[in-house]
């Protein structure tokens, strides 16, 4: 098992996702997330909550290992795939297929390995067919599912997804939520998806609120304290 600084593999985990009193700055002056813990059970899609500016995507990055924790460690001991914001700022190649095909690259697999694992991709986030077609000519959900699927294409267990619907219609954002739901359900992948929506956590098995760089609460949606004043204040505004 690789073993980094802050970032530990193990063999058996009982979550896909365990955070252990990271602690992490941007500058040396201040603590942005401090002594954070949170646990994403393996198997189950969860959300990410909090205001403005909470930490939410430094969190995220640091559970992708694109971030190093200052004190503490994330375990994860499955393949991580990461959805940004932005779908243009990950989907590199010209095409759909070569695009998938791309994030496989240095694998080890060969041509016809790699054809297959872009077909089944595909399938899984209903875009078959569209192998060809340029990234310029998607929508910006079918560009969010072409990051899906190569991280599937990768064989990752688990998926984190930074508010992936915010750049979304209403019926793109439902498509992609449906389309999640179903990789967890189905295939017994791990999501983890930031959202400002609240109607999204509808979907959702469970959730976990920030807060000034804290995890302030996590647990079952419908019994989280702090969902509940987000709803009302919502909807008295
Ligand atoms: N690359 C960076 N360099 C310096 N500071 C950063 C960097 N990225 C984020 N920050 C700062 O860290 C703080 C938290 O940002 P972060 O993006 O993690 O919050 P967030 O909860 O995801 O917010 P939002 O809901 O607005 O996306 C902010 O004050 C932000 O300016």
């Amino acid at each position: 098992m690789p073993q980094f600084s802050g970032l530990r593999y193990t063999a058996a985990m009982p979550h896909a996702i365990d955070v252990q009193d990271v602690s992490f700055g941007w500058s040396s002056q201040a603590l942005l997330l401090n002594h954070c813990h949170l646990q994403i059970p393996a198997g189950e899609f969860w959300m990410l909550l909090g205001r403005n500016g909470s930490g939410k995507s430094t969190l995220m990055k640091l559970l992708a290992g694109l971030l190093l924790p200052q004190t503490g460690y994330v375990h994860i001991h499955q393949p991580v795939g990461f959805v940004f914001q932005n779908p243009d700022q990950q989907l590199v190649m010209p095409t759909v297929g070569a695009d998938i095909a791309f994030s496989l690259t240095n694998q080890g697999l060969t041509s016809t390995e790699v054809r297959l694992r872009v077909q089944d991709a595909l399938a899984t986030v209903n875009l078959s067919g569209l192998a060809r077609r340029p990234i310029y000519a998607l929508s910006g959900g079918q560009k969010q599912r072409v990051a899906i699927a190569g991280a599937i294409a990768r064989h990752c267990e688990v998926l984190l997804l930074d508010e992936p619907t915010s750049l979304l219609d209403p019926e793109s954002q439902q498509e992609l939520l449906a389309n999640v739901r179903e990789l967890v359900t189905q295939r017994g992948m791990t999501a983890l998806w930031v959202t400002h929506r609240l109607e999204e956590l509808e979907a959702a098995d469970g959730a976990v609120v920030m807060e000034s760089g804290q995890v302030i609460e996590q647990g079952p949606p419908s019994q989280l304290k702090h969902i509940q004043e987000y709803k009302l204040s919502q909807a008295c505004c």
